[in-house]
């Protein structure tokens, strides 16, 4: 098998909450695959989105090492941690986080265009996933002028417009009514699975997760793998 593209190893993180310490994860660990889809289905307050920001490398573990495309990153500054995500990771949010004074086309430029793509190749590339996505007509509405299934579309094609190695996304249809929310997954998934990506969804929805390669769950602080 390949190298994993994400692996936690030992991951422990607490947060304190006044005198009390709250063990979020105990002993985390996790690999995955190029093509993988992993879905990580657990209750709310399990740990889910620490989980996410430690793998996306916008949080840090107390112990344990997140490593990237084998690369270990707990000892990286924040320059490199930042510049490896933007690189690597695409992220997709519950609410689409998308800048509402640009276009659709335009949010999914920007971020091509800090990575240091020139604006014409970001353009066409961006208007290729538009296509893919069957947003074509709307590269040019303002994220106020899409429905809420457009939006998390363009949200989608903005994560995976730099070919990042790994996608992560918390709900990313938990926002949406369940018909649109189906849409939008099996979207995810055919992009996930031609880019040949790695990704790990957190979803509290059973039938989504049933459609992805693994499931796996929180339990105490540790991750295991749900048949
Ligand atoms: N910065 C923080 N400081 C203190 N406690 C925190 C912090 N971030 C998260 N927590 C707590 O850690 C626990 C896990 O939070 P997390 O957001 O990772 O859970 P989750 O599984 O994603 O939940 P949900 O499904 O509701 O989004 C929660 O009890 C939360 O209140």
């Amino acid at each position: 098998m390949s190298d994993a593209v994400l692996e936690l190893r030992n991951i422990a993180r607490h947060y304190r909450e006044g005198e009390a310490r709250l063990d979020i994860l105990v002993d985390a660990n996790l690999a995955i695959y190029p093509g993988e889809t992993v879905a990580l289905v657990a209750p709310s307050g399990a740990g889910k989105s620490t989980l996410l920001h430690i793998a996306g490398l916008l949080e840090r573990q107390d112990s344990g090492e997140t490593l990237i495309n084998s690369a270990p990153t707990s000892s990286m500054s924040d320059n490199d941690r930042t510049r490896l995500r933007r690189d690597a990771i695409g992220f997709i949010y519950q609410f689409h986080h998308l800048l509402p004074e640009f276009t659709a086309l335009e949010n999914i430029v920007v971020p091509q265009m800090i990575c240091g793509l020139a604006r014409k190749e970001a353009e066409a590339r961006a208007q290729q996933l538009l296509e893919y996505l069957r947003l074509g007509p709307r590269a040019s509405h303002r994220p106020s002028e899409l429905s809420g299934g457009e939006q998390q579309r363009v949200a989608i094609a903005r994560a995976v417009a730099n070919a990042p190695h790994l996608l992560l996304a918390d709900e990313p249809t938990g926002n949406l009514d369940p018909r649109t929310a189906e849409h939008v997954f099996a979207t995810l998934m055919t992009l996930a699975r031609h880019s040949g990506l790695a990704a790990l969804i957190a979803t509290h929805n059973l039938d989504l997760a049933k459609q992805m390669d693994r499931r796996v769950t929180l339990r105490d602080g540790r991750i295991e793998e749900l048949t």
